[in-house]
């Protein structure tokens, strides 16, 4: 086997802590999946003095089309396991930082495979919306036919939502107290779930500073096969299953916190949820291409 070393420029961005390798997909990259397994290593990845952690969650190909009003970007996330994502809430929100940082622009369409997304940026603040929560077992999806509500999976108890991507979300006294990587692994794997499912944790932690529910929130994410820093479909799924359960009242903002910051959700009766947050550039670097041949 032989590894090609050409350098492509990238720069790095992160959402709360979910933290992603941007390159633009003007670039030619014939193999992805090893770029993205190579460069998003948390020990021998990525790594620049602009940056608190070396490797990253994925690798965002992000596509900028300028001539529609407002500009589209056709976003594609490599995950480290080389997987690709049908939709990332962070990875939207830095899509449309990146753009707008182009373009100038504070409205932007995002394109996902789960469906198009508009996203709103306000100096580092970015708005998008996320689509519909479903729990509808057709869509998750759920090897049968009934909705997955507080039901246990291999012991520990959740409910099934897709947020753009599957959740198992478990409501637990304390996040905390859990250890995450001790039990998510088999229930991400569990076959109720046929392409497998994010593990998300979340626990009450009263009301915001303007009164809103507070939840903490930790996602064990498929593709990453670990716990993240954030993960934006997990905070919706939070706030789509604490409506779902009684737990808060679906017209308020929820505010989601998992360990990289605060994320604003809101899970109106119809139309889209919204994820809201801080979008921020760390560096701009080049890497080696990475391209194996046999
Ligand atoms: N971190 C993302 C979610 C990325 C996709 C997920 N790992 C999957 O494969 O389903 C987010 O912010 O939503």
């Amino acid at each position: 086997m032989s590894v090609q070393h050409d350098q492509v420029p990238v720069e790095k961005y992160h959402g709360t802590g979910n933290d992603f390798i941007v390159v633009d997909a003007v670039e030619s990259i014939p193999d992805r999946p090893a770029f993205a397994t190579a460069h998003c290593d948390r020990e021998t990845g990525v790594d620049h003095t602009d940056a608190p952690r070396v490797g990253a969650d994925g690798v965002l190909f992000l596509h900028l089309e300028e001539r529609y009003s407002p500009p589209r970007v056709v976003m594609t996330l490599v995950q480290p396991d080389g997987s690709v994502a049908a939709m990332c809430g962070n990875g939207a929100r830095v899509a449309a930082a990146w753009a707008a940082e182009r373009t100038g622009d504070d409205e932007l369409m995002i394109d996902t495979p789960a469906g198009t997304r508009h996203a709103a940026v306000d100096g580092n603040f970015v708005t998008v919306e996320m689509g519909e929560p479903t729990f509808d077992p057709r869509y998750l999806p759920l090897d049968r036919q009934d909705e997955l509500i507080e039901e246990s999976v291999e012991g520990l108890t959740v409910t099934a939502v897709n947020t753009g991507v599957p959740h198992a979300v478990a409501v637990v006294d304390d996040v905390d107290a859990v250890d995450l990587e001790a039990v998510a692994p088999a229930v991400r794997h569990a076959d109720v779930f046929p392409e497998g499912a994010n593990v998300t944790l979340a626990s009450r932690a009263g009301v915001d500073a303007d009164g809103n529910p507070h939840f903490h929130q930790r996602t064990y994410e498929r593709g990453v096969e670990g716990e993240t820093r954030s993960c934006g479909t997990g905070a919706v799924a939070v706030a789509a299953v604490a409506k779902r359960l009684g737990l808060v009242d679906g017209a308020e903002s929820v505010t989601v916190s998992p360990p990289g910051g605060d994320l604003r959700i809101t899970v109106p009766d119809d139309g889209p949820a919204t994820l809201a947050g801080p979008a921020q550039r760390e560096f701009a670097d080049e890497l080696d291409l990475v391209v194996r041949s046999a």
